[in-house]
């Protein structure tokens, strides 16, 4: 039976309204696919907790985890996961890539020129359909 990877991820947006996006390195798993940063969600950790952890291991900033803005779950070839997007606000410092190829902040509008992780399809459709831009 494949197993099921409980994972958090940040919908983190600046003032421009620009959302950050974190690509994979080739040495990680889902390599150089693009995602919003996280990771697993440790036994007995409630959400924001796991994803205020993740961030400062991952990007060496601060963040406040907010409301849960998609929940999902994909059947990856080998493992299922289930998604978890919450919006977070940076608090403190900024992001810096230490494991991840790549940072860069996006507007919703150009996050499908993207190549996502395929779990994160249905975050990114929601995040570009909350605003519409004219
Ligand atoms: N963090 C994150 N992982 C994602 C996303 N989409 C997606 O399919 N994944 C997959 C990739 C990985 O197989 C898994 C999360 O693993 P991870 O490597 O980021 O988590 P972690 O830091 O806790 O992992 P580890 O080093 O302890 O193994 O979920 C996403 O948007 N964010």
């Amino acid at each position: 039976m494949k197993k099921t990877v409980k994972v958090v991820a940040a919908i983190i947006e600046n003032s421009d309204e620009e959302i950050l996006c974190a690509l994979r390195a080739p040495d990680m798993a889902i390599p150089n696919m693009w995602e919003f940063p996280g990771g697993k969600v440790e036994e007995g950790e409630d959400l924001q907790t796991a994803l205020e952890r993740e961030i400062q291991e991952e990007l060496s900033c601060e963040i406040d985890a907010q409301e849960v803005f998609n929940d999902h779950t994909h059947e990856y070839e080998n493992f299922i996961i289930h998604l978890i997007a919450l919006k977070a606000k940076l608090t403190k410092g900024h992001p810096r890539a230490s494991e991840h190829s790549k940072l860069i902040w996006l507007s919703r509008k150009n996050l499908k020129s993207l190549m996502w992780a395929p779990a994160d399809i249905p975050a990114v459709d929601q995040l570009m359909d909350e605003k519409v831009t004219t």
